[in-house]
């Protein structure tokens, strides 16, 4: 059985759109090619767009849910034409997210999967969280069922994206939970400097850590709770930023990216993890990779650029066939809902 599907992802770091052109075949198990994947920067109005989509009236929301949905079809019409793209089954995207509060059971991702439909007039698979969370399920992570079908070579599959997650096998059973904000909180320190993000750590490296700051941050509930657990934005805008507060903004970064290194490291450790594919943008800030390296040994592995970049695009393209297929695309062992199954509206 074949298939080829783009994915769309649209990261928590809005620092632009992945997009992602796979083959995937099933044999005996799942093997994947990808064909062709490009990151696509924001432009400065859309950035600001879904930086502040947080605090727009329903009405605004709704008409950004619409406008959002047609910039993707746009997007990706673009990179189906200049790649010269055939034999496309099927789009799959994730979508921007705005809210996710999965113990109020609702999560949010915008960009109209309809108006991609409408634009490429290819099936369209979208809003993949919504089903986990009203099945009791934390809607996230869900990119663990990849990892599983995908990248079953190694121990575990840990993420350096806007926040940092892991999934990993358990009494054989994959578990899979975030650990810690990463790059959404340094990037928003990194602009103090207008810099989008902190290239390759080089500010944080300048800082002194402040272990007031460093301790407070350590103690925060999250850290100690159980999986399966999650996390977003407004977790950040609760409990981190304010804690910033009268400290020198390298300091800040210097302690924050300490903070980062010693929750990631404490959980290879702890599940004495030998073999972990390190994916994510935050895998060139190699001030946090030697740091995570120095405290949790040398089992941390960098692939080509290609799977650091687009995993997750890739992993939600393949999210789009499983569902295509009827197959399980969400596993409970990592969401924590009631029971495996396979979400996405198609369009
Ligand atoms: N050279 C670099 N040095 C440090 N950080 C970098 C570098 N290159 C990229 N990054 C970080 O990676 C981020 C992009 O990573 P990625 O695309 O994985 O994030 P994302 O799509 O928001 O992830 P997710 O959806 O998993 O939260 C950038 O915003 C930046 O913070
Ligand atoms: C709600 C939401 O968009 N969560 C993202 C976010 O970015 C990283 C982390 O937080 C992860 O939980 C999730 O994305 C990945 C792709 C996932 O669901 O596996």
């Amino acid at each position: 059985m074949k298939f080829q599907a783009i994915g769309l992802m649209s990261g928590t770091s809005l620092d632009g759109l992945d997009i992602c052109f796979a083959a995937f075949e099933k044999q005996n198990g799942w093997t994947f090619q990808i064909l062709k994947a490009e990151t696509l920067p924001y432009p400065k109005n859309w950035e600001d767009k879904l930086r502040h989509s947080i605090g727009l009236s329903s009405e605004e929301l709704l008409e950004l849910h619409s406008e959002y949905g047609f910039y993707l079809a746009e997007k990706v019409k673009e990179f189906i034409q200049n790649n010269h793209l055939e034999n496309i089954d099927l789009i799959s995207s994730h979508g921007h997210t705005v809210f996710h509060q999965p113990q109020k059971k609702f999560t949010l991702q915008i960009g109209d999967g309809r108006a991609i439909k409408i634009k490429t007039e290819l099936p369209v698979i979208y809003d993949f969280r919504s089903q986990d969370v009203l099945m009791g399920g934390n809607g996230a992570p869900l990119v663990p069922i990849g990892d599983e079908l995908l990248f079953s070579e190694y121990d575990a599959c840990l993420n350096l994206g806007g926040f940092s997650n892991i999934s990993l096998k358990q009494e054989g059973k994959r578990i899979a939970f975030d650990i810690a904000p990463v790059n959404i909180v340094l990037n928003t320190l990194a602009q103090k400097f207008n810099k989008n993000f902190d290239e390759n750590g080089d500010l944080a490296r300048k800082g002194q850590i402040n272990e007031r700051l460093l301790a407070k941050l350590n103690s925060l509930d999250f850290y100690s709770r159980p999986h399966p657990k999650s996390l977003g934005i407004e977790w950040c805008n609760e409990h981190i930023f304010s804690l910033f507060e009268n400290i020198e903004t390298i300091d800040a970064m210097a302690a924050f990216t300490e903070h980062a290194a010693q929750q990631i490291s404490n959980i290879i450790n702890k599940n004495s993890l030998q073999k972990v594919l390190c994916t994510g943008g935050g895998t060139y800030n190699t001030f946090l990779i030697e740091k995570i390296r120095e405290k949790a040994g040398l089992g941390i592995i960098i692939p080509k650029n290609e799977i650091i970049d687009y995993k997750e695009a890739l992993i939600f393209a393949f999210m789009g066939v499983l569902k295509m297929n009827n197959e399980i695309n969400v596993l409970s062992s990592a969401t924590g809902s009631i029971a495996d199954h396979s979400s996405g509206v198609m369009a």
